[in-house]
C-alpha cells in the first residue's frame, strides 16, 4: 500500500507553494512556505514552517507558518491522502489569526478555510 509522506515540495489552489524537509522519527518536520497570496509588499519571501504528522500510510498533519511580511500565522491541519490514480493530496483546513489591536477586536481576527494541496512537479 503506498504511503502520503509531508516531506517535499506542494502546491495549493491559489500557486502558493511549499517546501517540507525530512520527518524525523517523532513526525516532526520544518520547512518554509512562498505565498501567491498578494501580500502588502511583493518582495517573494519565504515564511517558516513546522509541524508534525503521523507514521502511518495516510498520515494525519498539523503545521504552522509564521508569516514574514505580516504579524500572522496559520495553523494547517488535515491529511495526506493517495488518492485513486496514485496522487498524493494533501487536505486541509488552516486557521488565519492576525492580530488584533484591542482584546476588543479579537472576535474578527481569525478566518478559517480550506485549501487542498498537490504535488509541485
Ligand atoms: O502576509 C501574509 C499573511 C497571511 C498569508 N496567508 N496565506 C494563507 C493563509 C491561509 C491559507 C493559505 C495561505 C497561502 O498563502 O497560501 C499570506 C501572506
Amino acid at each position: 500500500c503506498s504511503k502520503c509522506q509531508i516531506s517535499g515540495k506542494w502546491k495549493n489552489d491559489h500557486g502558493s507553494t511549499m517546501s517540507i524537509g525530512s520527518v524525523d522519527s517523532k513526525g516532526g518536520f520544518e520547512g518554509s512556505y512562498l505565498t501567491a497570496v498578494s501580500s502588502t509588499n511583493n518582495d517573494i519571501t519565504e515564511s517558516p514552517l513546522a509541524g508534525v504528522q503521523q507514521l502511518d500510510d495516510e498520515p494525519t498533519v498539523g503545521f504552522i507558518v509564521k508569516w514574514i511580511s505580516i504579524n500572522s500565522v496559520t495553523v494547517f491541519t488535515g491529511q495526506c491522502f493517495v488518492d485513486e490514480n496514485g496522487n498524493e493530496v494533501l487536505e486541509t483546513i488552516w486557521l488565519l489569526r492576525s492580530p488584533a489591536g484591542v482584546r476588543t477586536d479579537n472576535w474578527k481576527a481569525t478566518r478559517v478555510g480550506r485549501d487542498v494541496f498537490t504535488r509541485e512537479l
